[in-house]
């Protein structure tokens, strides 16, 4: 089956991984429809992608405003139109937050992707690839991880995870005809070459790089560093971190791989770059790419963090063909780019 010119649909399309990937994926010749509900996202993005890809590819790009909690509003999109397959990253990402109000966290991740399944049963589509995340492996006591290590969530955000990862096996086993690929991402980083597309959280960042990067640019005064005591070269937590580009080039090699291969099943494949980066390491390469001092604070561990993360890459390597090509100085280099240009993400100023 031909595998590239078939109109996918991006769950999430307007978030952070969602938009990088919708670029690759436009020019790689794909249609695509985004449903999105702006939770965490802002048009700004989507209109940002349409200037990238160019008038021509934009004609194939289609942005519909929804919820998929919304039964009605993923049976108007399957209604309307047919795809071929199906990228879900829409859901909710905050460890924190995922704690406090855990409803939300099983609601938004969980509720929303059952109804995803049923609706494209109903439509036929059954062919999907799906965000997952290392969070899956919990503490695992030998590194690097790899895919057929035991699974442990550590929080409610975790268990929507696994629990998203548990349901496609269930559903892909009644119903042998799903091809699923469900991708684990070790941590997402970077920016869009060209600086207009970017990860734009809202508030105060938990991630390392935005909060990096909110420093670099004025934002916030100082760097917190959890852990100085890890048993590790610097003392400080090591992560594997995968440049945005690189993981959304992964999803074109999922899809390729669905397209072209009958007995996929549902399949869980790591993306990452094998490499771990200490927090500290990060500070400095970040200095390089920038010529900014990011004034640090040393801080004890955060709850539940790991000493070190980082990916074993030879199954996606092997049988999808696809490996990072990006490493932390073109991950900064490309982050800075994003951030000078935009210090206060897609909204221009700061909000009062
Ligand atoms: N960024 C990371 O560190 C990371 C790591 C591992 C896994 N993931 C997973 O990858 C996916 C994408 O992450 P991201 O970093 O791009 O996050 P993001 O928040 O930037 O993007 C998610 C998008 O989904 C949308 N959304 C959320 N709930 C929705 C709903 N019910 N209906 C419609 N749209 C909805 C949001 O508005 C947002 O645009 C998520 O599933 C996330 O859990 C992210
Ligand atoms: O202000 C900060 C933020 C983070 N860190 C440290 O930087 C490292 C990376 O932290 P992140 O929060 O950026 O990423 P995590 O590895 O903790 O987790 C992220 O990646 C995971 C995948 O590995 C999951 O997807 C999870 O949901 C997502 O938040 C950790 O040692 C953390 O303690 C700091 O020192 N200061």
């Amino acid at each position: 089956m031909e595998w590239s010119g078939q109109s996918i649909l991006v769950t999430g399309g307007a978030g952070f991984i969602g938009s990088h990937t919708v670029v690759q994926l436009l020019k790689q010749g794909f249609s695509v429809s985004i449903i999105d509900n702006f939770d965490n996202s802002a048009m700004e993005a989507v209109n940002r992608v349409r200037d990238l890809v160019g008038p021509k590819l934009s004609l194939k790009l289609e942005f519909n405003q929804g919820d998929l909690r919304s039964k009605e509003d993923l049976e108007n999109l399957f209604s309307k139109k047919t795809f071929d397959a199906v990228i879900h990253f829409a859901g909710l990402k905050a460890v924190g937050e995922s704690v406090a109000k855990p409803q939300k966290y099983y609601d938004n991740n969980l509720v929303g992707s059952i109804n995803l399944f049923e609706v494209m049963e109903k439509y036929n589509c059954k062919k999907m690839v799906i965000s997952s995340s290392a969070t899956v492996y919990g503490q695992p006591d030998k590194m690097p991880c790899v895919e057929d290590f035991k699974l442990q969530a550590m929080n409610p955000y975790g268990r929507t995870k696994l629990f998203l990862e548990e349901i496609a096996r269930d559903i892909q086993k009644a119903e042998p005809e799903w091809r699923i690929v469900i991708l684990r991402y070790f941590n997402p980083v970077g920016a869009h070459e060209s600086g207009r597309i970017g990860e734009d959280p809202r508030g105060i960042p938990n991630n390392l790089m935005p909060y990096i990067q909110q420093v670099a640019v004025g934002r916030l005064p100082v760097l917190n560093v959890y852990g100085y005591d890890y048993p590790t070269k610097d003392g400080s937590a090591i992560r594997d971190y995968i440049h945005v580009m690189d993981l959304a080039d992964g999803h074109i090699a999922a899809l390729r791989k669905i397209f072209t291969t009958k007995s996929i099943g549902c399949t869980a494949y790591n993306l990452g770059t094998g490499c771990g980066t200490s927090v500290l390491e990060m500070v400095t390469a970040f200095e390089k790419a920038s010529g900014k001092k990011i004034p640090v604070n040393m801080c004890p561990r955060r709850p539940g963090d790991a000493t070190a993360v980082y990916a074993s890459t030879k199954k996606a390597e092997k049988e999808l063909g696809w490996k990072a090509k990006y490493g932390i100085e073109v991950i900064c280099r490309d982050q800075w780019n994003w951030a000078s240009n935009n210090p206060w993400g897609y909204q221009g100023k700061p909000l009062n």
